[in-house]
């Protein structure tokens, strides 16, 4: 059992405390926001994840997990101490790292003898943890040895809690190994393959996966463009290339391109730090170019279909990035929301739990819907943005009944085209055929 301390209750923070919490170890989290602490020591979670509420209300009673926003109840009794603070978005694209700096100062100000390991967790530019080194030395009082590691994040929203069980790998990023065996020891009940390396190559790491996964993601969705005009079906193109195993079917699903608080952020910041050192990443550029005219291009389909979209009433289904999560960062539906009011549209959006996040971006120009078919009554057209399970199985006589005439763009291809066929629905997706039906 080690004592760890956590810096951050974002979902990192959280999940990694958690976890570590889970698997044995006295793990406390801080957070500079009282709100956050004070809810989670009364065992409510901040952020929406499945299975995240049990496992801290489970800890909280063993004694193995506490949440305090003194550091100085944590830091000078931790053998670790992980940060797991935001890297958000500079207007230029590149990582901002004031928090990190701020963590390492606050680490600084209370480190004490115990030879701690520093595990940078947050997502941080190649460099960074030298950087951290730095700036931890230059808050400290004394001399006292310590040391900093890189181990980058690689879970999901929405699946935090499995992908951290569950993980493919550990990536431990060290200049000395007696460090990188300590933080490999911390893991050992998980039973994850560990991969060591140096503190640049762990960076890296991250950043290449997010990277290429995201790479994938705007392939796929410029060959489902390229489906459309040449009478290929997407999601049969797709599925041929995944049988083969180097190609493999993950992240190979089409749609309105990624979003979230990672794939855009960490794209734009790959290639500022590329251009860091003088080198143009332009397959990345042109990643993030295609993703931006994602949405667009499911758009332009409701004009071709309307001519105007002035005063059309339209409902839209999903407001979260992704299924599973309230988390409405970077999410396609802002795009398609904005355009649509843009305009003259009027809309009215309903998703099963990140209306509230939604209220925030868009006020009263939008309405919210408490139920799908409440969205959908009497609307001109219904825009698909995310693939809930009870948005992908709603009957599509649901939207004949609701609608004044069925008319769907389906942003996540949640249908068949027989299906839609069949019900006599005029549908849009991504990458495959429309399915008009000709009204007599
Ligand atoms: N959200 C995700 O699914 C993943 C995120 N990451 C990376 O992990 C990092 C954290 O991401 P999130 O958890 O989403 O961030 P977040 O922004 O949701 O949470 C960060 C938390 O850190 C707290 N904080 C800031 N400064 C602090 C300090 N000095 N001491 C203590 N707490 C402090 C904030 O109050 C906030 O609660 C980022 O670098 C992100 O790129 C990596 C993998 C997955
Ligand atoms: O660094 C991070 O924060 C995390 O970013 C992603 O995780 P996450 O953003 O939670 O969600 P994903 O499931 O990867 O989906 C991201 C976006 O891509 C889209 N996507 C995903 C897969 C696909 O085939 N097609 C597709 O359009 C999703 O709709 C979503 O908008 C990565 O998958 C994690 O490994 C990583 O740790």
């Amino acid at each position: 059992m080690s004592r760890v301390t956590v810096m951050g209750t974002g979902y990192v923070g959280l999940i990694t405390g958690v976890c570590l919490a889970e698997i044995g170890h006295s793990v406390t989290c801080i957070d500079i926001a009282p709100e956050k602490i004070e809810q989670l020591r009364r065992g409510i979670s901040p952020i929406f994840e499945p299975g995240l509420t049990d496992l801290i209300e489970e800890n909280l009673r063993s004694g193995n997990l506490w949440f305090t926003n003194k550091p100085e109840e944590a830091i000078p009794q931790s053998e670790f101490i992980f940060i797991a603070v935001g890297t958000p978005q500079r207007e230029d694209g590149s990582a901002d790292l004031t928090y990190i700096q701020q963590a390492a100062k606050t680490i600084g100000a209370h480190l004490s003898i115990l030879n701690t390991v520093i595990v940078t967790k947050s997502t941080v530019p190649v460099g960074t943890n030298g950087k951290i080194e730095e700036w931890i030395k230059d808050s400290l009082h004394a001399t006292i040895p310590f040391d900093v590691v890189s181990n980058p994040e690689f879970l999901r929203e929405g699946s935090a809690i499995q992908d951290t069980f569950q993980a493919d790998r550990i990536v431990i990023g060290s200049e000395n190994e007696e460090s990188a065996q300590r933080v490999a020891a911390l893991y050992e009940p998980m039973n994850i393959p560990i991969f060591n390396t140096n503190r640049e190559s762990a960076e890296l790491i991250k950043y290449a996966s997010n990277a290429f996964l995201a790479t994938k993601i705007s392939f796929i969705n410029e060959i489902a463009n390229l489906s459309e005009k040449l009478g290929a079906d997407i999601s049969d193109v797709a599925y041929g290339m995944g049988l083969d195993h180097r190609i493999g079917t993950a992240f190979l699903k089409a749609g309105l391109g990624y979003g979230g608080s990672c794939f855009p952020k960490d794209t734009n910041a790959l290639v500022q730090i590329a251009g860091g050192v003088d080198h143009r990443f332009e397959l990345l550029e042109s990643v993030i170019k295609v993703n931006q005219q994602q949405p667009l291009k499911l758009l332009n389909k409701a004009v071709q279909h309307f001519g105007s979209l002035q005063g059309k009433e339209t409902a839209i289904l999903g407001l979260a990035f992704k299924p599973n999560t309230d988390d409405m960062r970077e999410a396609a539906s802002i795009t398609l929301i904005e355009h649509l009011l843009a305009a003259g549209a009027k809309v009215r959006a309903y998703d099963p739990i990140a209306a509230g996040h939604a209220q925030k971006i868009f006020g009263d120009r939008i309405e919210y819907s408490g139920s799908i078919e409440e969205c959908l009554h009497q609307a001109d057209m219904a825009f698909i943005a995310t693939e809930w399970e009870e948005i992908k199985l709603l009957p599509l006589s649901i939207y004949q009944k609701q609608m004044k005439h069925p008319v769907i763009f389906d942003g996540r291809n949640c249908y068949s085209l027989a299906e839609a066929e069949r019900h006599q629905i005029d549908y849009y997706s991504i990458g495959r055929k429309t399915s008009t039906f000709i009204r007599k």
